[in-house]
């Protein structure tokens, strides 16, 4: 590929994975589904192309390595805020592969679920964007999550698909005040209390908060 069509890569992107600007599809999806994911609800929240964001490293976040014995991901990445991030707004596309439950990777710590009556995911673990870098706020941060996955519908021509966003958290149901995420501020969300029994850390490692989105 020549250089001048070659994505530019974020800061700190591991040079042996490859970063997606589009999603892949496994060839194995059946057409039927695909329509599924094509096919928006009447009240869905439809992302326009220029609400989207650059078709390459988002200029609101960076991935950065931690160095912090106290940090509970230390020597792996996390996703910080590049600006100031108001409240409830959107920061970026999740990148990933998308896949049906036939041929998911049980091992990856970066599959999302899509579409779960559908049995579909999107595994950033191949292959992905920034958003994967995004850590669970357990053991960081006390306040709890600043931001949250959350399902859209991304324009893309004449195609809507659906995809898996990372947006600030709002002021939400708890009436909890909303806080946006600082400049330089860790962008954490809860994977849910899912994924971390399925590794052997439940409530009893103190990971007892609220059900998230995390794992297809
Ligand atoms: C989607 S990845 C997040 C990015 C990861 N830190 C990296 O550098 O690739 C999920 C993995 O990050 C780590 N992780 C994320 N949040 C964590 C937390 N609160 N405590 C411990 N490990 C965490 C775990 O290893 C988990 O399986």
């Amino acid at each position: 590929m020549p250089s001048s069509t070659r994505p530019q890569l974020p800061k700190n992107w591991p040079p042996h994975l490859p970063y997606l600007i589009q999603p892949t599809y496994s060839p194995s999806l059946l057409s039927s589904t695909l329509a599924t994911l094509r096919t928006p609800p009447p009240n869905a929240q439809i992302l326009a192309s220029q609400q989207q964001g650059p078709a390459g490293p988002s200029p609101l976040v960076r991935i950065r390595p931690i160095s912090d014995p106290a940090h509970p991901a230390n020597g792996q990445h996390g996703l910080f805020a590049a600006r100031d991030l108001p409240p409830g707004s959107f920061i970026l596309l999740y990148g990933g592969h998308v896949h049906g439950a036939e041929d998911a990777d049980p091992g990856s710590d970066y599959d999302l679920s899509l579409d779960a009556e559908a049995g579909v995911g999107i595994d950033a673990g191949r292959g992905g964007n920034e958003a994967r870098f995004v850590n669970d706020y357990r053991g960081i941060e006390a306040g709890g999550p600043n931001a949250e996955f959350r399902e859209v519908w991304v324009r893309k021509g004449k195609v809507v698909e659906k995809g898996m966003g990372v947006f600030v958290l709002g002021a939400g149901k708890s009436g909890r005040r909303a806080r946006g995420i600082g400049r330089g501020s860790e962008v954490l969300v809860s994977y849910g209390k899912g994924f971390w029994r399925l590794r052997g850390m439940g409530e009893e490692e103190g990971r007892s908060e609220e059900e998230g989105g995390k794992a297809a």
